[in-house]
């Protein structure tokens, strides 16, 4: 490796490896380290350094984040270190989605005008076409054909690959089922010229792979890529980076394996730990040293992670002093949990520290109701990051129908929603008729409407929906000529909304107030933004995904000094000088769901209390109930087999922050149904597991074969007789072996 060029002011804020990598110049690298070890740091500053070194344009250079505030965040540091910031593209990968769908959908068959599909859209437009399909029956929901759907896409697969698939049910519908469902859905949506989340990943690919020209273009306006959080890509994301970086060839990606935590969304760690293989002239950079947490915080994250048994092993070291211990804490129930976490919070805040440095982290968005309830009590601002956002708040919604509508004439799914809202006289039977009409004609339905009187489509009251299409026109014409704002005002009146929301008293006059802040949220967009009402459409969709940008609508009420409250997700990326753990028992940490899904489930748990853990700079606190409500009902607890695992690292204070002694309440009478054979529970007493007895080999371990020479596991799948390496051998590059053959021996 070469040197970083010294004498660089930027550099030199960084440590040796990081400065390294920031000076890497063309060409594919990888960053891989633990958490808080400056990964991101390193991504922006050799952004900087890309422009002010090397004299690359920022508008030939891409830098994707995983959530739209880490994306703002990494926008707002490159503005401090790089001149000409804002012409650096940096986003999601799904708003890089939209940006390039918007300029070159057309050439894949998308109209103009196209909008995009969020859950409760995609859950509308199955409930209409799910009664239809043989095969699915009433227990089936929408959401479970939206899961179907979500991975399928994930993994790039359309519906004829989900009919040929090796399983014969998925989710349990049969294949063949299922892809039939995949496959009307999409024609359903093609001609409502929609798309949904997946598309902006899949159809970019799509487009990519079938107009090459257009790929060239995107590709000048990213000659240098860059990917943070790599671990978390899935195949979709995946490809569509491959592809941009298929060209120049200049990708750098940062990830971390031990924070991958989206499995069950389609991500693949194996993506990262592929890199090389992909890649094989990749320079590598591992990160040792952690610049985030102190030295006692980071003990436990460490001791954590070593109980997964397929991990990459690596080297984290501290760089802070031990700083104050980790506290443990069990209260008699959630409110008792509750007012703990508000009562230290107060306390430190009458210490001098600000709401704004300290952050309440759960496994499940359920679990932020009572932990608000008792800060509310103690008098402390709260903000909440994600749970039922701004945008999904049923007027919102409704308004935000109208003007896609608006935009977008052959939008069925909105129409549905708002020709009842407020009522126009428009019966089931009359909408029925229509519909007909309009699939009879091949048209839409709001094509029906307009043609109800003159083609005799209904019997009774045919003048209403011909006046509901007139109204809709006059809203066309103000979305091209209006600003966001002032369109929404216009449609707010113009639908008898307002009038409607008049007549349901103390409520209508809170969905006022939130249509309020609808105009003022648009207000201020055109601030920041240029563009009409179909980019702020574009934007409020993504807001109101997995995402946690939303927050700042959410929030106005709150006080910028409040502190934050998020789910373990949500915080990835983050860093806050205190952090608060709750809920650290079996079944919420580990999840319900992972209990009964086995070891892989158990170790993505894990991962995620990590992701948690190391969040926190100077001060964690971990807590746990002995009696939980769930479901309406208050069970018994089981504290988490991981407090076990870090066992002894912590202090366990009562609720006066006296310290007692820690007594562990065992987990193991808990065990759910014993699964399926060959899969077990890790346990937090090493190899008495059946899993961990069967491993040959741990990640990081020094291994030689007879060919390949002398190497280091990097990962370990499968079990027994299919157990799997994949070793990194310096002399022939990563291989995955089946232990069985591989004739491998300890080095
Ligand atoms: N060389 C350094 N000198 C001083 N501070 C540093 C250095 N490297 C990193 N830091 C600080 O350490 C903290 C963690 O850095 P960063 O967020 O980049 O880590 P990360 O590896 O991306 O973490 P995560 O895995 O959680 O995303 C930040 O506050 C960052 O500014
Ligand atoms: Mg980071």
């Amino acid at each position: 490796m070469t040197s970083a060029p010294s004498g660089s002011p930027l550099l030199s804020q960084l440590n040796e490896t990081q400065a390294q990598a920031a000076d890497h110049f063309t060409g594919p690298a990888l960053v891989i380290a633990g958490a808080g070890s400056g990964k991101t740091r390193t991504l922006i500053y050799r952004i900087a350094h890309l422009t002010q070194h090397y004299g690359v344009h920022p508008g030939e250079i891409l830098a994707v984040t995983f959530t739209n505030k880490a994306a703002a965040e990494m926008r707002e540091r490159a503005s401090h270190l790089v001149p000409g910031a804002n012409e650096l593209w940096m986003s999601t990968f799904h708003s890089a989605g939209v940006r390039i769908l918007r300029a070159y959908g057309e050439h894949i068959g998308l109209r103009r005008g196209f909008v995009i599909y969020d859950d409760d859209d995609q859950s509308d437009l199955l409930k209409e076409i799910m009664g239809s399909i043989p095969g699915i029956g009433p227990d089936t929901t929408p959401r479970t054909l939206r899961g179907i759907l979500d991975r399928a896409k994930s993994n790039l697969l359309t519906p004829d690959d989900l009919a040929r698939s090796g399983d014969p049910y998925i989710s349990g519908l049969p294949r063949e089922v299922a892809a039939e469902m995949y496959r009307r859905y999409e024609a359903r949506k093609r001609g409502q010229n929609a798309i949904d989340f997946g598309d902006l990943i899949t159809e970019t690919v799509r487009l990519f792979r079938e107009v090459p020209g257009v790929l060239d273009k995107v590709q000048n306006r990213a000659r240098f890529i860059h990917v943070d959080e790599y671990q978390d890509t899935n195949k979709a994301q995946y490809e569509l980076t491959r592809l941009l970086a298929s060209r120049d060839r200049n990708l750098l990606v940062v990830g971390d394996p031990d924070q991958s935590i989206y499995k069950f969304r389609g991500a693949d760690i194996q993506n990262i730990l592929d890199f090389q293989k992909d890649y094989p002239d990749a320079k590598v950079y591992m990160l040792e040293h952690n610049y985030r947490s102190s030295a006692s915080v980071l003990k436990i994250a460490n001791k954590l992670i070593e109980n997964n048994t397929e991990r990459l092993d690596k080297t984290l070291k501290p760089v802070k002093a031990e700083g104050a211990p980790v506290a443990f804490h069990r209260a008699t129930d959630h409110r008792a949990e509750g007012d703990f976490v508000a009562g230290w919070i107060t306390r430190l805040h009458g210490e001098g520290r600000p709401l704004t440095e300290m952050a309440v982290l759960y496994r499940t968005n359920a679990q932020s109701r009572v932990i608000e309830e008792s800060l509310r009590r103690g008098g402390i601002a709260a903000k909440i990051v994600g749970g039922v956002g701004f945008y999904d708040r049923r007027e919102i919604r409704d308004i935000l129908a109208y003007a896609r509508l608006a935009i977008n004439p052959a939008d069925d799914v909105a129409l549905r929603r708002i020709i009842g809202r407020p009522r126009r006289g428009i019966g089931d039977t009359a909408l029925e008729k229509l519909m007909g009409w309009a699939r009879e004609h091949r048209t839409t339905l709001l094509e029906a409407c307009a043609r109800a009187v003159e083609d005799n489509i209904i019997d009774r009251g045919a003048q209403k929906p011909v006046e509901f299409a007139a109204l809709m026109g006059a809203m066309s014409e103000a979305a091209e000529n209006y600003e966001p704002a002032p369109f929404f005002r216009f449609v707010i009146e113009t639908s008898g909304y307002l009038d409607l929301l008049r007549q349901e008293g103390q409520e209508g006059q809170v969905r006022m107030e939130n249509l309020d802040e609808l105009v003022n949220a648009a207000e201020e967009w055109s601030r920041e933004n240029e563009g009409g009402v179909h980019d702020f459409l574009d934007d409020a969709a993504l807001l109101s995904s997995v995402d946690d940008m939303r927050t700042k609508k959410e929030n106005r009420d709150v006080p910028e000094e409040a502190v934050t409250l998020m789910t373990l997700h949500n915080a990835k990326g983050l860093e806050f000088p205190v952090v608060f753990i709750v809920g650290t028992e079996e079944g919420l940490l580990p999840s319900r769901g992972a209990l009964t899904e086995g070891p892989g489930a158990i170790e993505e748990e894990r991962r995620l209390f990590y992701v948690g853990i190391t969040r926190a700079m100077e001060r964690l606190f971990l807590t746990a109930a002995e009696n939980r409500m769930q479901f309406g009902k208050t069970n018994a607890a089981e504290d988490s087999r991981f407090l076990e695992e870090i066992g002894g690292e912590f202090d366990t204070i009562d609720a006066y922050g006296q310290n007692v002694e820690y007594r562990a309440k065992s987990w193991k009478t808990y065990r759910p149904t014993v699964p399926a054979a060959g899969a077990g529970y890790s346990s937090p007493v090493k190899n008495t597991s059946p899993l961990t007895a069967d491993m040959a080999y741990r990640g990081g371990e020094k291994v030689s074969h007879p060919k390949f020479g002398e190497g280091q596991v990097l990962a370990v799948s499968g079990l027994g007789e299919r157990q799997e390496v994949t070793v990194h051998f310096p002399s022939a590059g990563t291989k995955k072996l089946l232990v069985k053959f591989a004739n491998l021996s300890k080095a």
